[in-house]
């Protein structure tokens, strides 16, 4: 058991290390390296502050050579524990693929190369990092998973609550000031449109934004997209109220919300969901058409396709879902020029892939919930084992397509060391999930997802704007 923990550790560890290695080889910091540092494998000159290209391209190799290292001490570990083939096969893989990575490296860097060589030492190093993710997931699946699970296969809701004797425990509203009814009311409002989500698909937007523009952002273009944004956000959110008011009467979670407990009736809460969403198309609209279309796509996704359709009836609900929190990130680039471009497109794979690793976090610890709820998410229908699985998975994806937005953008080095070290956290949250099995690990590691996505669009609106 303790062997088998030194190696999830070593190997979590190495997966990081790789990881580092390819975002800072997908910056453009290491491209200026590239031409700093013509020999091998050391470099020529001396290592100083007042040279960062030639400090930059001795870290990488200074790096790639340390965990390689590790990477050697992970596979023999690996190949000792006791874990599954396939664990070990990927140990293999990775390997295999680190000689031929050093090879491509030095052949870069002594050849002056651009274009393939470049790009193939990026997708091998990517490879690597898949291969080293893959690893870990179904290590940890075989350490950590049970299979005494019983995945639901006929999910009927819960009865409905019995509303008849009005004992909700909350205040009667004819007991409560003028003042207070109208403050209780407006916060009710305030609620429908899930203001919690707002800041971060805001950021998501600003990076958009900051990745097309750069530093000639103009104070209305942001004013309008975030404010759109922002109106949007509402929208959705009181269409999703409106739409779900009976479900969320059986879970615990939703039971208080004020559709749900009849504070607001259904048809003013439709009024003011329909009211947002003209006033998020006005400002749209002067931002430009495309932004406006995109944005009623964004509200029309969520409320109809996901709330309707997907959310009820499939297990991948999160998974296509996420569609509709990445189109801000093309709402955002859009929002310059009325274009939509490939930058823009990693940036919205980044958010799509990120969600289902954000997303699962909470399923689990809303599993029960959302049983009651009959809504057939991942640890429902498919256990909870298999969940932390694909946490794992859209982990490892999100962290590579944060590398190739890296590599489409001239991105630096706050960008890279942000997504590495976040990253690891993410990561390090995840494997204690894991371990730990709890709601409080299962918060964490949610936590976790927020803070690596909010710093890494942070940090990409710095590298835009200020460095
Ligand atoms: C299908 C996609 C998604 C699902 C099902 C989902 C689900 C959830 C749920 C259930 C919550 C808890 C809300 C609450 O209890 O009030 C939450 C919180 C949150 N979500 Fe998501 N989410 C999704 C996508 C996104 C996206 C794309 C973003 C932003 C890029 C995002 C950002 C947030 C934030 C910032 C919070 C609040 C965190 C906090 O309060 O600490 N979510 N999400
Ligand atoms: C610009 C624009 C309109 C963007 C929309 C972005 C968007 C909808 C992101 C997804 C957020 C989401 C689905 C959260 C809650 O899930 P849920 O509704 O399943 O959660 P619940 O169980 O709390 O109702």
């Amino acid at each position: 058991m303790a062997e088998s923990r030194t190696f999830t550790g070593s190997l979590a560890a190495t997966a990081v290390g790789v990881y580092l290695l390819v975002i800072a080889g997908a910056t453009a910091a290491i491209t200026d390296a590239v031409t700093a540092c013509t020999s091998w494998p050391l470099c020529r000159g001396p290592v100083t502050l007042s040279n960062p290209s030639l400090l930059i391209a001795s870290g990488h190799r200074l790096t790639a050579a340390v965990v390689g290292v590790l990477a050697l001490v992970t596979v023999v570990l690996g190949l000792r524990a006791a874990t599954r083939r396939r664990v070990k096969a990927a140990l293999l893989a990775g390997l295999a693929l680190y000689p031929i990575q050093v090879a491509l490296g030095a052949f870069v860097a002594t050849s002056g190369a651009t274009g393939r060589l470049p790009g193939a030492h990026l997708a091998v190093g990517m490879a690597i990092f898949g291969v080293f993710v893959l690893a870990l997931a179904w290590h940890l699946e075989a350490e950590t998973g049970s299979d005494d699970e019983e995945p639901v296969d006929d999910l009927s809701p819960a009865p409905m609550p019995d509303e008849s004797d009005g004992e909700d425990g909350s205040v009667p509203r004819a007991a409560l000031s003028t003042r207070e009814r109208v403050l209780g009311t407006a916060y009710a409002y305030f609620r429908l449109m899930k203001p919690r989500l707002m800041w971060l698909l805001c950021l998501v937007a600003a990076a958009g934004m900051a990745l097309n523009a750069g530093q000639s952002l103009t104070v209305r273009t942001v004013l309008l997209t975030l404010g759109g944004g922002v109106l949007a956000i509402g929208a959705s959110g009181t269409f999703n109220h409106v739409l779900e008011r009976d479900i969320d009467k059986r879970m615990d979670r939703t039971a208080d919300r004020p559709i749900a407990t009849h504070q607001i009736p259904v048809r003013n809460a439709t009024t003011f969901g329909v009211a947002l969403a003209a006033a998020a198309m006005a400002l749209f609209w002067q931002v430009n058409v495309l932004a406006a279309a995109l944005g009623l796509t964004a509200i029309l996704f969520y409320s109809v396709v996901y709330t309707l359709v997907l959310k009820p009836n499939t297990v991948q609900n999160t998974v296509i879902g996420g569609a509709a929190g990445a189109l801000p990130a093309l709402i955002g680039w859009t929002a310059i020029d009325g274009t939509i471009g490939l930058a823009g497109l990693a940036l919205a794979g980044v958010i799509f892939l990120w969600t289902p690793a954000h997303f699962y976090n909470l399923a689990l610890a809303y599993k029960d919930d959302y049983e009651a709820g009959g809504f057939p998410m991942m640890p429902v229908v498919r256990g909870e084992t298999e969940t932390r699985k694909h946490i794992v998975y859209y982990l490892g994806a999100t962290l590579i397509a944060s590398g190739i937005l890296a590599a489409l953008t001239s991105l630096g080095w706050v960008y890279a060391l942000t997504s590495a070290t976040l990253g690891g956290v993410f990561l390090w949250a995840v494997v204690r999930l894991h371990r730990e099995q709890t709601e409080e690990a299962a918060f964490r590691a949610f936590h976790a997802s927020n803070a690596y996505l909010g710093l890494l669009l942070i940090a990409i609106v710095a590298d835009a704007l200020v460095l």
